[in-house]
C-alpha cells in the first residue's frame, strides 16, 4: 500500500482536502489533512480566489503551477471553469516569461523527462523514470532551439512542452496521467544562459549535425519502444532541424510537428473562415508569407495542398505564393535557401523590378497580395503604409500577424482594423481582445496552433492511427467551418477560445473518422465518436483511490 506521503505528493492521485473520511481511513491518510472534507467545487472556488489576488500574470501562473504540481484534477477543473482567462496564463504569452525565468524560478520538474545529450546511454532510463509506470499516449518534445520567436532557451524551454500538454488536456480531454513532456538538452547557444550560474541546463554550446541527429534517433527509438501507442509531437525545434526530423519519421509512426503542421492547419482554417466572410475563392488569392521559416513554410505547404485539392496543378498552385525572408522575395538564385523554401521561390524574370524586391514594402507594392501572413519574429513590420497599400488593391485583405509572444507580433489587431477601415480579416498569434471601430465590434480569432493540435492529436490517439497523413490534415482544416456566423458584422475568422472544448471535440471526431475511413487504425474501431468518448478524461475525482 502507498504511504500517506506518496499519495499526497502524487499529483495524479492527490485530492488534498477532498479525500473523504472513508478514503482517509482506507488509504492511511487519517490525520494527515485538516478534518473538514471539501468538494472539488469548493477547492476550485477557494483556489480561484487566491489566483485573483495575485499581482500580475507571472505570479498567477506560478500559483497555478503549484496547484498543477500538487493536484492535476484540481488544476484542470480550474482550467475548465476559466479557460479563456487561463489560456494566456498557462500558455502563450505568459509561458514565454516563465521560460525566460525558468532556471531562476525552478521549484518542481513537473514530471517531465530531461534528456541530456551528454548522457545518451540514459535516454531510455530517463523516459522510463519520468513516466513512472504511467501508460503514456502523448509525448511533447522540445530541444528549445526556437522557442516561439525568442530563439534558443535550452532546458528552460521544457515549459513549452508542459504548456502544450496542458492545452491538450484542457481542450480535448487527454488524461493528464497519459502525457509526458520531454526536454532534449542539447546545450544552448544563448550566451546569457551559458554565463548564468543559475542556468539549469548543460553549460555548453549546442550539439549539431550528425551527432545531434544520432541523439534524436536514439530518443525516437527509446520513445517508440517504451510508448508504442503514443503520438510524438515535436515543438519549437530550430529551422534547420524541424523539417528534417519530420521528413525522416512521419511515414514510420504517429508523429506531428506543431510549428509546421499545426500552424499550417490553423492558418488554412482561418483563411477558409475569412473567405467564408468575404465570399471569395481560395484559388483567387495571392499569398505573401513574411518569415519563410518553419512556420511560414508549413503554412505555405498546407495552403498549397488545399489549392491542389481545389483542382489546380502543382505549378499553377505554386504560382500563388510569394515567400519573403530576410533577403526579401525569395528567388531561385537567392543564396542560403532552405530545403523548404526552394520549391516556393520565384524566377527573377517574372518581375521587371526583381532587384528591388528586397523588402516587404516593395513586395506588397509590386504583387498586391490578398493574404499576408507574418511568421517573421519581427515586431511592427506590418506597417501602416504596407497595410494601406495592400488594402488599396483588395477589398477584404486577409492579414495574420502570427509571431509570438506579444512583443514580437508584426501588428496589433486594433491597428489593422483602423488602417483598413474595418476591412481586414485578421487572426493573431496571441489572444486579442475585441476591437470597437466606428460602431462595430470586431472579434479577433486567435491564429494559434492551440486551436488545432488538441483535437487533432486526441482524434489520432483515440483512433489508434498508424500515421498522420495529408488527407487527415486536410479534413481537420475544414473541421472548424460553420462554427462562426459569417454574416454577423465583425465576425471572427476562427471560433473563439471560449468554445475550445466544443470544437476540439468536433475536430477529434472528424480526425478519428478520417483515420478509420482510410483504414489507418491499428486497433479494430468501428465508431469514431465512441472511441473519442471512451478516451475522454474530465476533471472529477474518482470515487475511490
Ligand atoms: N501563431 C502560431 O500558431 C505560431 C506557430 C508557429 C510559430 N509562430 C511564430 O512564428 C514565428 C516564427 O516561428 P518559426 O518556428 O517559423 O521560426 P523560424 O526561425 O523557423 O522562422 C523565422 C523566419 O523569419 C525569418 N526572419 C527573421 N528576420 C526577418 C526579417 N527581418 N524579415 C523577414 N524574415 C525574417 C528568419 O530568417 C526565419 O526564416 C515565431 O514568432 C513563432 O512564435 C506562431
Ligand atoms: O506556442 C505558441 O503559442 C504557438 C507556436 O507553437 C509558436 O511557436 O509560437
Ligand atoms: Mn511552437
Amino acid at each position: 500500500m502507498n504511504s500517506a506521503a506518496s499519495i499526497l505528493n502524487n499529483p495524479f492521485l492527490n485530492k488534498g482536502t477532498a479525500f473523504t473520511t472513508a478514503e482517509r481511513q482506507a488509504l492511511g491518510l487519517v490525520g494527515t489533512l485538516p478534518s473538514h472534507v471539501q468538494t472539488l467545487d469548493e477547492q476550485a472556488t477557494q483556489a480561484y480566489a487566491q489566483y485573483q489576488s495575485k499581482a500580475n500574470n507571472l505570479e498567477k501562473r506560478l500559483f497555478l503551477m503549484t496547484i498543477f504540481n500538487e493536484n492535476r484534477t484540481l488544476f484542470f477543473k480550474l482550467m475548465a471553469d476559466h479557460v479563456v482567462e487561463f489560456m494566456p496564463i498557462v500558455y502563450d504569452p505568459t509561458v514565454a516569461d516563465a521560460i525566460e525565468e525558468y532556471s531562476h524560478l525552478f521549484t518542481d520538474p513537473q514530471n517531465a523527462a530531461f534528456i541530456s545529450v551528454d548522457d545518451p546511454d540514459s535516454i531510455e532510463a530517463t523516459l522510463q523514470n519520468a513516466a513512472d509506470g504511467r501508460d503514456i499516449r502523448l509525448v511533447v518534445v522540445t530541444d528549445a532551439e526556437g522557442i516561439l520567436g525568442m530563439g534558443d532557451w535550452g532546458v528552460n524551454g521544457v515549459d513549452i512542452a508542459v504548456g502544450k500538454l496542458m492545452v491538450y488536456t484542457a481542450a480535448a480531454g487527454i488524461d493528464p496521467a497519459q502525457v509526458l513532456p520531454v526536454s532534449i538538452d542539447a546545450g544552448t547557444n544563448n550566451q546569457k544562459l551559458l554565463d548564468d550560474p543559475l542556468y539549469l541546463g548543460n553549460h555548453h554550446r549546442r550539439m549539431a549535425g550528425d551527432d545531434y541527429l544520432a541523439i534524436i534517433d536514439k530518443f525516437v527509438t527509446a520513445e517508440r519502444k517504451l510508448f508504442p501507442e503514443s503520438l510524438l509531437h515535436w515543438e519549437d525545434f530550430g529551422r534547420g532541424n524541424a523539417q528534417v526530423i519530420l521528413d525522416k519519421y512521419q511515414d514510420q509512426f504517429l508523429t506531428f510537428n506543431d510549428d509546421i503542421q499545426g500552424t499550417g492547419m490553423v492558418v488554412l482554417a482561418g483563411i477558409l473562415g475569412a473567405l467564408n466572410i468575404s465570399h471569395e475563392a481560395i484559388t483567387d488569392q495571392k499569398f505573401v508569407t513574411f518569415g519563410a521559416g518553419t512556420a511560414g513554410m508549413g503554412i505555405a505547404n498546407q495552403i498549397l495542398d488545399e489549392l491542389m485539392r481545389a483542382g489546380l496543378s502543382e505549378t499553377e498552385a505554386r504560382s500563388h505564393f510569394y515567400a519573403v525572408d530576410r533577403q526579401g522575395l525569395l528567388f531561385t538564385d537567392t543564396p542560403d535557401l532552405t530545403a523548404a523554401q526552394r520549391p516556393f521561390t520565384r524566377d527573377r524574370s517574372e518581375f521587371a523590378n526583381a532587384d528591388e524586391l528586397t523588402s516587404l514594402a516593395a513586395v506588397v507594392q509590386t504583387i498586391h497580395p490578398t493574404v499576408l501572413i507574418g511568421t517573421s519574429t519581427q515586431p511592427g513590420t506590418f506597417t501602416e503604409a504596407i497595410v494601406k497599400d495592400m488594402a488599396a488593391h483588395t477589398p477584404r485583405p486577409i492579414i495574420f500577424p502570427l509571431s509570438n509572444p506579444t512583443k514580437l507580433a508584426e501588428a496589433t489587431a486594433a491597428d489593422l482594423i483602423k488602417w483598413t477601415d474595418g476591412q481586414a480579416l485578421i487572426a493573431t498569434g496571441i489572444p486579442a481582445g475585441d476591437v470597437d471601430y466606428q460602431g462595430t465590434t470586431y472579434h479577433i480569432g486567435q491564429g494559434n496552433n492551440a486551436l488545432m493540435y488538441p483535437g487533432l492529436g486526441f482524434g489520432l490517439i483515440a483512433a489508434t492511427a498508424k500515421v498522420l497523413n495529408g488527407e487527415t490534415l486536410s479534413a481537420a482544416c475544414h473541421a472548424l467551418g460553420g462554427l462562426v456566423d459569417a454574416s454577423e458584422p465583425g465576425a471572427a475568422v476562427l471560433p473563439p477560445v471560449g468554445q475550445l472544448t466544443t470544437f476540439s471535440q468536433k475536430l477529434a471526431e472528424i480526425v478519428a473518422q478520417s483515420v478509420l475511413d482510410q483504414g489507418l487504425n491499428k486497433e479494430p474501431i468501428s465508431d469514431a465518436k465512441q472511441a473519442i468518448a471512451e478516451m475522454k478524461w474530465t476533471p472529477v475525482y474518482p470515487e475511490n483511490n
